[in-house]
């Protein structure tokens, strides 16, 4: 859980985001057992191929990589979205050791982080900035990190953490997020919120069943960054940047299992 001063604690932003305490608040604890197997549901489509990857930026709460959104590129689609939504940027969520760190939980385990790939809807809304707002604005593709073997195209990531250690931001070329995707696209989904801050509930999430592994190493550099700008003199690491699991509040979680 996201300790620490003021606004990066998660159980108090519901005083200045009333909307934490909503009906269909991220992330949630999946029981697949109890989720209902939709035929329905068909497979997600990931068309990355093209190269959109920006930058890579420490946003004083995770570590983030952005993308060029100013087309349909790099796209989501198929799974339970109507139409493809655009890939805008991808992210982190850790823990300080062992295997806490994820958001989503499944039957109560928890992985040692958390990738979230996040779309939005450029066909229905002109800006991200509308989607974020939008019921259907927004869907997030989430994969689990578990610790074993070193990952091979995580590196690319993690050997560029150590510049933007603090508050920065600095340019990445082309990334291509397909080559963090586990063997098996089968997943979970429901619909929920952002997991930070404006907590807007706009996301349909898509949770993959199988994580991907990286290495303690790896995962180690994450945990070496830092919340805080250069400029300042207290050092806080950044760690622990999970929200935990919210109140299902009747949603039904469907797989495509
Ligand atoms: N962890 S998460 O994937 O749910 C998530 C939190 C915040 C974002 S955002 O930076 O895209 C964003 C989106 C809308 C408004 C502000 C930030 S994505
Ligand atoms: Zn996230």
């Amino acid at each position: 859980m996201a300790h620490g001063s003021g606004s990066n604690c998660p159980s108090v932003w519901h005083k200045n985001y009333p909307v934490a305490q909503g009906n269909r608040q991220s992330p949630i604890d999946i029981v697949p057992h109890q989720a209902l197997h939709d035929p329905s549901l068909g497979p997600v489509v990931l068309n990355y191929d093209q190269c959109t990857s920006m930058n890579i930026t420490n946003n004083g709460h995770s570590v983030v990589v952005q993308f060029d959104d100013s087309d349909d590129r790099s796209v989501i689609q198929g799974g339970p979205l109507d139409n493809p939504y655009r890939l805008k940027q991808f992210h982190f969520h850790w823990g300080e050791k062992g295997c806490h760190g994820s958001e989503h939980t499944v039957a109560g385990n928890s992985y040692a982080s958390e990738l979230h790939l996040v779309h939005w809807n450029a066909v229905k809304y002109k800006t991200f900035g509308e989607a974020a707002t939008a019921p259907d604005g927004l869907a997030v593709l989430g994969i689990f990190l578990e610790t074993g073997d070193d990952h091979r195209w995580l590196h690319v990531i993690t050997d560029a953490l150590y510049m933007v250690k603090f508050k920065v931001s600095t340019t990445v070329n082309c990334f291509n997020p397909k080559c963090l995707l586990p063997s098996s696209l089968h997943y979970w989904t429901y619909l929920g919120s952002l997991t930070t801050p404006p907590l807007h509930e706009s996301v349909i999430w898509i949770v993959l069943r199988e994580p991907i592994i990286v290495s303690e190493k790896q995962l180690g550099k994450f945990r070496m960054l830092l919340f805080t700008g250069e400029e300042e003199d207290q050092r806080i690491r950044m760690e622990n940047n999970f929200r935990p699991p919210q109140p299902l509040k009747g949603r039904k979680v469907r797989s495509s299992i």
